[in-house]
């Protein structure tokens, strides 16, 4: 556990890093891309001077940029300078435009498989495999949530109590690493079974992983791209992330081995994602071996996403003593009327929560983009912008979700913001036709933080469901406050495209009286 704390603590701008995944895609280098149409675009921060002063400016305060490129050209398409090259920011209707392009002229892997270095990193580059995952997280996690939610309440309420420990008295813990844990051991239940996913064999590398795997990304960026061939024997993140790979096939071999011969055998079968994927690796042509490597593909995309997620709902609620007697009472009204169990129906009902979480969203955006993509193919929007073969294209989904005609007073924490929408109990400045677009999980084009389009995050409703139950389950369990003498909410950190919680700081918990 301290191991994991340490790590973070050593390493806590490495995990700002995770904001790159929220954003779907990672930085690239598309310097020299825009020699064709994109050129004439608008390049915000121009006055800045060279590339190398508009980089500069961009990881001081990329949200000014933003917010100047969003103001000046609401409806248009315009450029900007990131860490590694140019990139075309789209507004609102013409990503509307865009994810209605096919992959192949608009790609969401290309984009995926350059910027996370996947010649050095071997991260990506498997089509097969993402599309299995993906299919796995659509038809079986999302449809058999109804079934598994019972299981994972219980997994849910044994492992806070455990992790948080008893906290007789005022006791600090440093949120994020503690909710790393539970969130592994949570998600694990599911990906790999109650047993499997206690084991700090499994859970501990696939926490680390993704860290060591984020590390050697942004050690690799900070060489240019023709020196990185040699800077890759400098970064030794990149051997232990092929330790891990090889430490995951070594330590599953043996359990798949054991539930083939089950299968053989026509026992009776464990009901969780590895033996979903076992059930229907021969289908996808996928190889047992292969299977352990896209259990820690899952672990990546799933654990540090909710972790953050759930830490920055925390840290907005721990400032707000009146808003968790209100959540309490919402959640124990509901527990009441659901025979104390909380199911998916259950769930739904807490609604204040589901505000409550999709405010945090909105104010703690993770990346400042969403929407990151590729373009493979030449493509003219409707306006007649031009996107070149080999551009990036982004939206600036942290300054549309600031936007003052779209969320009312934008800068404000409001708890029942989305409620209210949901309600319809306050005029709809977007105007829904279906006031249920103002749920956690739904994705619009006002509203990216699952991303967008085909490809916005088929995890969504396991994790909306996963972070109510965690949420559900410490406010019920114990009290909490902020340690003597802070009153603020902790600051986010902020550089370049982060906008993330701050992994090492600490809250206080107490168990609750029953
Ligand atoms: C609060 C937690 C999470 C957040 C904020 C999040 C966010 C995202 C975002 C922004 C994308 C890119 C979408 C786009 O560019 O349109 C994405 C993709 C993805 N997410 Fe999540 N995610 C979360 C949890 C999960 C979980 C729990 C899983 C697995 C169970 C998961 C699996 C995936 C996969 C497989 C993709 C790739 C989809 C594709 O390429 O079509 N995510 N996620």
């Amino acid at each position: 556990m301290d191991q994991v704390s340490n790590l973070l603590a050593e390493r806590g701008p490495v995990v700002a890093s995770v904001a790159l995944l929220l954003a779907g895609v990672f930085v690239l280098s598309s310097l020299g891309l825009f020699s064709n149409g994109a050129a004439k675009l608008p390049l915000v921060g121009q006055e800045i001077g060279s590339a190398e002063k508009r980089r500069k400016a961009f990881i001081a305060n990329a949200r000014d940029l933003y917010a100047r490129g969003y103001k000046q050209f609401q409806n248009k398409a315009w450029r900007l300078t990131d860490t590694d090259g140019e990139r075309i920011v789209l507004p609102r209707h013409l990503v509307d435009e865009a994810r209605r392009i096919p992959d192949s002229h608009i790609d969401i892997n290309k984009a995926f498989e350059k910027a996370n270095e996947i010649k050095y990193t071997g991260l990506g580059g498997n089509q097969q495999h993402t599309d299995f995952l993906i299919h796995l997280i659509r038809s079986d996690l999302t449809r058999g949530l109804n079934r598994i939610n019972t299981r994972l309440s219980a997994e849910t309420a044994a492992t806070v109590i455990r992790e948080l420990g008893p906290c007789e008295d005022w006791t600090p813990a440093v949120v994020y690493s503690k909710l790393l844990r539970i969130v592994a051991i949570v998600s694990g239940n599911i990906f790999l079974g109650p047993e499997l996913c206690q084991q700090d064999e499994w859970t501990n590398p696939a926490i680390t992983y993704t860290v060591d795997l984020f590390t050697a990304i942004g050690k690799l960026k900070q060489w240019s791209p023709w020196t990185r061939p040699i800077g890759q024997y400098f970064i030794p993140e990149l051997k232990s992330i092929k330790q891990k790979r090889k430490q995951a096939r070594a330590w599953l071999a043996p359990v798949i081995a054991e539930r083939r011969k089950l299968m053989k055998e026509g026992k009776e079968l464990p009901d969780d994602m590895l033996q979903w994927m076992m059930n229907k690796s021969a289908e996808f042509n996928i190889s047992d071996d292969d299977l352990s490597l896209i259990q820690l593909n899952l672990s990546l995309a799933a654990i540090h996403t909710t972790t953050l997620t759930t830490t920055m709902t925390l840290y907005d609620l721990v400032v707000r003593p009146d808003l968790v007697k209100e959540l309490r009472h919402e959640i124990k009204t509901v527990l009441a009327a659901n025979d104390n169990v909380l199911t998916t129906q259950a769930l739904f009902q807490m609604k204040l929560l589901d505000s409550v979480m999709k405010e945090s969203q909105r104010l703690n955006p993770g990346s400042l983009v969403r929407f990151v993509r590729y373009v493979e193919k030449p493509v003219t929007l409707s306006d007649g912008t031009h996107l070149p073969s080999g551009s990036m294209i982004e939206s600036p989904y942290g300054s549309i979700v600031q936007d003052p005609t779209l969320y009312t007073n934008p800068q404000t924490f409001d708890a029942h913001r989305f409620l209210n929408l949901r309600n319809g109990t306050v005029p709809d400045p977007l105007e829904y036709k279906n006031r249920e677009q103002y749920q956690f999980v739904t994705v619009t084009k006002d509203f990216m933080h699952f991303g967008y389009g085909r490809h916005a995050c088929p995890g969504r409703f396991f994790a909306a469901n996963e972070i109510k139950l965690i949420l559900a389950r410490i406010l019920l369990d114990y009290d909490i406050k902020m340690p003597d003498g802070v009153t603020e909410r902790y600051p986010n950190l902020k550089m370049g495209l982060d906008d993330l919680p701050d992994p090492t700081r600490e809250i206080m918990f107490k168990r609750a009286k029953a």
